[in-house]
Formats: structure tokens, sequence, C-alpha cells
């Protein structure tokens, strides 16, 4: 029987919505492009590497088979964004008859630092129906079963209804928006804010530091979505402040980790090594660099954590910059 449901990207975000989605009663196909990790999964009921000690539950099903998982009725894409462009490019030549799309990569794309709509609409055209989910969603808390909430937007509200419809669940809230832009620049800029927290910490200082850079680094998410179409009032919610808490406050963020380790003193390759998965805000500092430049928006501790990752700054003298700028009046704009 088909799945009604593909999920393509098999780490720890698309493993926990496919768990998610199998026991909200749908039969889904969880595709992931290594063979062998598909074998292990299939016969060990569990992902043993990125979730592990997580049953599946009846209905979900792992496959290495891309076309297998293609006789779906919806999609998933929950790749890393490297590699989002190249899983649009495999199931291309489908676009014509895939039903719709939704995405919880968080992050802009390597180089062109494109919103992963721009590259959807380049790559399947505009006449497939797409929305993006995201919010404060650690995986591993979803694949737990706690209770979780989190935004679907599009901009086609029949579509944003219809995935949210599909994920909400005893433990899952999902909200619905129409603000796409909105949505995916809030997930990939509190990427780059978690490591400057993590740096914060890393450094030995205290909640006071995390407190201020939270607030201010909102206002940054704030200045660079509005000036890219972004609607202020979701960076005030759940893909927003929410997710920009969750990920400068808990050790479970990758993101947050790569800072802490920054900040006491190791390098990035060292700490990306150890974290063993994907640290989305590494590359998207660069291109918020690129693009806060372009657009002439002043994102003061975003541009920190770019120089500490690209021009080896130290971060006590990211520290110091940030600390020794012009006196100004508080503004949220
Ligand atoms: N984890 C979380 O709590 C959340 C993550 N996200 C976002 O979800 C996205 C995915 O992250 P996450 O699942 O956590 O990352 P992980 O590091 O846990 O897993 C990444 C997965 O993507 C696979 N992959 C890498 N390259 C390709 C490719 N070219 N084609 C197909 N699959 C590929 C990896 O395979 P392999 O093992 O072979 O490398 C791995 O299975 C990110 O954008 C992240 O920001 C969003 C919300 C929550
Ligand atoms: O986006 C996330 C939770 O909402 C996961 O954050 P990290 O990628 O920092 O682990």
């Amino acid at each position: 029987m088909n799945p009604d449901i593909a999920v393509l990207g098999a780490g720890s975000w698309g493993t926990a919505l496919a768990i998610l989605l199998a026991r909200n009663g749908h039969r889904v196909r969880l595709w992931g492009h290594e063979p062998a990790a598909m074998q292990a999964m299939a016969s060990a009921g569990e992902n043993p590497d990125y979730l592990p000690g997580i049953a599946f539950p009846p209905g979900l099903e792992a496959v290495a088979d891309l076309e297998a998982a293609l006789a779906a009725e919806d999609l998933l894409i929950v790749v890393p964004s490297h590699a989002f462009r190249e899983v649009l490019q495999q199931i291309r030549d489908r676009a014509r008859t895939l039903g719709r799309i939704l995405w919880g990569t968080k992050g802009l794309e390597m180089a062109s630092g494109k919103l992963l709509h721009q590259v959807a609409a380049e790559v399947l055209g505009e006449q497939v129906a797409c929305a993006v989910v995201s919010g404060p969603t650690f995986a591993r808390e979803v694949a737990r079963g706690l209770p979780t909430a989190a935004t679907v937007a599009a901009p086609d509200p029949a579509v944003a209804g219809h995935f949210a419809a599909l994920l909400r669940g005893e433990t899952f809230r999902a909200y619905t928006s129409d603000d796409s832009i909105g949505l995916e620049l809030g997930g990939a800029i509190k990427n780059v804010l978690a490591i400057a927290a993590g740096i914060s910490d890393g450094l030995g200082f205290g909640a006071n530091s995390r407190a201020a850079l939270i607030t201010r680094g909102l206002v940054e998410m704030m200045r660079l979505g509005e000036a890219l179409g972004g609607q202020r009032e979701t960076f005030m919610g759940l893909s927003g402040i929410g997710d920009l808490v969750l990920t400068c406050t808990d050790d479970q963020s990758r993101n947050r980790r790569l800072g802490l380790a920054l900040g006491a003193g190791r390098s990035r390759a060292e700490a990306e090594a150890e974290i063993r998965q994907v640290v989305e805000g590494a590359d998207t500092a660069r291109e918020i660099h690129n693009i806060g430049r372009a657009h002439a928006v002043e994102m003061p501790i975003c541009e920190q954590v770019y120089k500490v990752l690209y021009e080896g700054h130290s971060p006590q003298a990211a520290v110091h910059d940030l600390l020794a700028r012009e006196p100004k009046p508080e503004t949220l704009g």
C-alpha cells in the first residue's frame, strides 16, 4: 500500500517528524540517502545513529528507495540546508505529479544566501504547493512525545492548514501562518544567535549577558526579517523568540554547543567533530553577514559571530567590540 507521507532526510529531525506523523495514524516512509543506515534502521525498528532508544511506531517504514517513498501524497523534506537543492533536484522529474511539500530545514542556501522557498521555486517551479514548519522543537523531545508547539507557514492557507492538521496530535500543537519568509528567516538567524549565547556562556559569563544577547538578538532578527519582507509579528512567535530562547538556553542545541566550545577556546573543527551532527548556524553566519551588508542592516551580534568563525577574531575581542559600541537609545527597530 502506498504511504500517505514521505519524509526525505533520516537524521534526528526527519526521524522525529516521521515518528510524530506515524503516531498520528499516518502511513509514513522515511527515506535516507545511505542504504546501509536505512537497512540498519529497518532491522532495529529505531534510528540507532540519531535517535537511539526511541522505537518506531507501527506505520513507519525506513526505506532507501526514493521512488518507493515518492509514491506518497505529501512530502516532507528534512535534510540540512546544504543538501536542500540536491534533494529537490532528485525529485524534480516528479514535480508535476507531486502533491504538497513541507520542509523542516532551517537555514539559507550556502553561497547564494537564498531562502529555501526561493530555491524550491527555482528547482520545482511555482506550481508545487510548498510550506515550511518551524518553532522551538528539539527532535528528541518531539520523538519522546513531550508537548511541543510549532508553526506551519505557506502562502496558501489551505496548504498550511493541511500540514498543520497532519502534524497536530495529542502532544503536538501546530499553528498556521502565511509568513513563510518570516518563518524561514527566524529559523536561520536564531542559529547564529544561539552560537553567540553559547560563546558567552563558554567564556564564563552569566545570565545577564545571555538575556541581553537574546533580547538584542531578537532586534537583529526583526531588523533583517522585516527588511526582507517578513512580518514583525512572526518574530515574536514560536518560530522567532520561541526558538531563539530554546536554542540560546538549552544545551540540546548544537549551535549553542558550538558556541560553548568556541568560548572555551576550542576550534570550530574540534567542536563540529565532537557534535557529529549538522550545525546550521556556522554556514548561516556567513550568509547573514553578506545579506545584512547588502541591505545595510545593522546586526552587531551576528557580525561578531561571523568574525569569530571566519576572520580569526577571538571571542574575547568580540565581546569587547560589542560593549565598546557607540551609546544609543534602546530601540526595537
Ligand atoms: N534536530 C533538531 O532538533 C531540529 C533540526 N531542524 C533542522 O532540520 C534540518 C536537519 O537537521 P537534523 O535532522 O537535526 O540533522 P542531523 O545532523 O541529525 O541529520 C542530518 C541528516 O541529513 C542527511 N543528509 C546529509 N546530506 C544529505 C543528502 N545530500 N541527501 C540526503 N540526506 C542527507 C544525513 O545523512 P548522513 O547521516 O549520511 O550524514 C543525516 O541523516 C536542519 O536544517 C536543522 O536545522 C529543525 C528543527 C529541529
Ligand atoms: O532548531 C532546533 C530546535 O528548534 C535545533 O537547534 P540546533 O540545530 O541548534 O540543535
